[in-house]
C-alpha cells in the first residue's frame, strides 16, 4: 500500500484559450475541474496503475468535499483530516495560440496546531511496516517548515520509506531526515544549491553530492527532456517520449507515483524509471490535471530511451 500526504491539495481549475494578454480581457473558450494537489495526483496514478493507494491530507469546504466526492468516484481510498476553511483552487492558463501554460496557485487555508496533531495521528495510525510514504507539495500557511522533516524521521523510524516531493525551504529542511527518494525539477534542484547548472554534468554532479548527504534516489526531472537518476546502481540518463502537449499539469506527480508503484513491487530503479518516463509523457498529453491512461502508457514504453551513463 502507497500512502500519500497532500498538505495543500487544490481544485485545479484548468482555462483553455487564444492569446492570454496580461492587462486585458480574456475570453475562455473552455473550462474543467479537477481534483489536485501533488499526493492526490500519485493516488490517482497509483490507482490507475492498479496499485493500491490511501490519500491523505487536509480538506476543507465545499472544494474539500468536492475533491472527496472525485476520489471516491474514481474508487480511491482516502482518509483526510477536515480544517476550517476552504481548499484552494489553482489556475491552469493555457495559451491555445502559443500552448504556454501559466500557473496561478493559491497559497490555501490556515493549519492550526491541532489539525497537524490530528494529521500525524491519522497518518501514523494508517501506516503499517514495509508501506511507502510520498509527502508531496507545498506547505499551507501555519504548517512549519520543518514538518516534513519531522515526519519523515517518524515514519523511517518505524521501517517506513518515503518519497518526497516539494520544493524551496520545506525540502532544504527535510534533507538532513534523509527521505529515500527525491525528485526536484531543475528549478527546484537550482534553488537548493542555489546555482545554476549549465549542462547534464553540472546536474549529475548536484544529484550525487545529494546521494552522498545519504539520500538513495535523485530523480531530477526535466522536462520534456527527461530525466537524470542518481542512486547506488550509477546515473541513468531517460530521453522523454517525443508526444504532443495538452497540459503538464501532473507530469511530475505522474512521474514520482509510477516510480514509486513499481519500486514497491520490486521492479529495478532503471525498470521503474522507463514505466513511470511513459506514464508521464502520458499524462502531459491530457489535457487539465487528468492523469495517464495504463493502456496508452503502455503504447508509449517503446519510445523511452535509456542511457546508463555511470
Ligand atoms: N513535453 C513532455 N514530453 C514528454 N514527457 C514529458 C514532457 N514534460 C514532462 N514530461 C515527463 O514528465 C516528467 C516530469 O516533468 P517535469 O516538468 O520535469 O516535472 P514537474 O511537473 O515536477 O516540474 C519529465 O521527467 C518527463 O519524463
Ligand atoms: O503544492 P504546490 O507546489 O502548490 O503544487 C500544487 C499543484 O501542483 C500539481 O500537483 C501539479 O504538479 P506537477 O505538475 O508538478 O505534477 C497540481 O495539481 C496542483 O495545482
Amino acid at each position: 500500500m502507497i500512502i500519500t500526504v497532500t498538505l495543500n491539495p487544490a481544485v485545479d481549475k484548468t482555462v483553455e484559450l487564444f492569446d492570454f494578454k496580461v492587462g486585458a480581457l480574456n475570453r475562455i473558450k473552455h473550462v474543467r475541474k479537477d481534483a489536485g494537489g501533488k499526493g492526490i495526483n500519485v493516488s490517482k496514478v497509483i490507482a490507475e496503475l492498479d496499485g493500491s493507494t490511501k490519500a491523505l491530507g487536509f480538506v476543507g469546504g465545499s472544494s474539500g468535499q468536492f475533491i472527496k466526492d472525485r476520489l471516491t468516484s474514481a474508487g480511491i481510498n482516502h482518509s483526510f483530516t477536515e480544517v476550517e476553511g476552504e481548499t484552494r483552487t489553482n489556475l491552469k492558463i493555457i495559451d491555445l495560440a502559443t500552448t504556454e501554460e501559466t500557473e496561478v496557485n493559491e497559497p490555501g487555508p490556515s493549519i492550526s496546531k491541532s489539525d497537524l496533531i490530528n494529521l500525524e495521528e491519522n497518518l501514523l495510525n494508517n501506516i503499517i511496516r514495509d508501506n511507502l510514504v510520498v509527502l508531496a507539495g507545498s506547505l499551507p500557511r501555519g504548517v512549519p517548515e520543518d514538518f516534513y522533516a519531522q515526519l519523515i524521521a517518524k515514519l523511517q523510524g518505524k521501517g517506513v520509506k518515503v518519497v518526497l516531493d516539494t520544493s524551496g525551504i520545506s525540502l532544504m529542511k527535510s534533507l538532513e531526515a534523509k527521505p529515500y527518494l527525491i525528485k526536484p525539477n531543475l528549478d527546484e534542484l537550482e534553488k537548493l544549491i542555489n546555482k545554476p547548472l549549465k549542462d547534464t554534468d553540472e546536474v549529475i554532479s548536484a544529484a550525487k553530492k545529494l546521494h552522498q548527504q545519504g539520500i538513495e534516489i535523485i530523480v531530477v526531472s526535466l522536462g520534456g527532456e527527461g530525466s537524470i537518476v542518481v542512486s547506488d546502481a550509477g546515473v541513468l540518463k531517460i530521453k522523454a517520449p517525443k508526444i504532443e502537449v495538452a497540459s503538464s499539469v501532473g507530469a511530475g506527480d505522474t512521474l514520482v507515483g509510477a516510480i514509486s508503484l513499481k519500486l514497491s513491487q520490486g521492479k529495478s530503479l532503471k525498470e521503474a524509471i522507463h514505466y513511470a518516463t511513459a506514464a508521464s509523457a502520458n499524462t502531459v498529453m491530457q489535457s487539465g490535471t487528468q492523469i495517464c491512461k495504463k493502456d496508452e502508457v503502455e503504447e508509449l514504453l517503446t519510445q523511452v530511451e535509456i542511457e546508463i551513463l555511470e
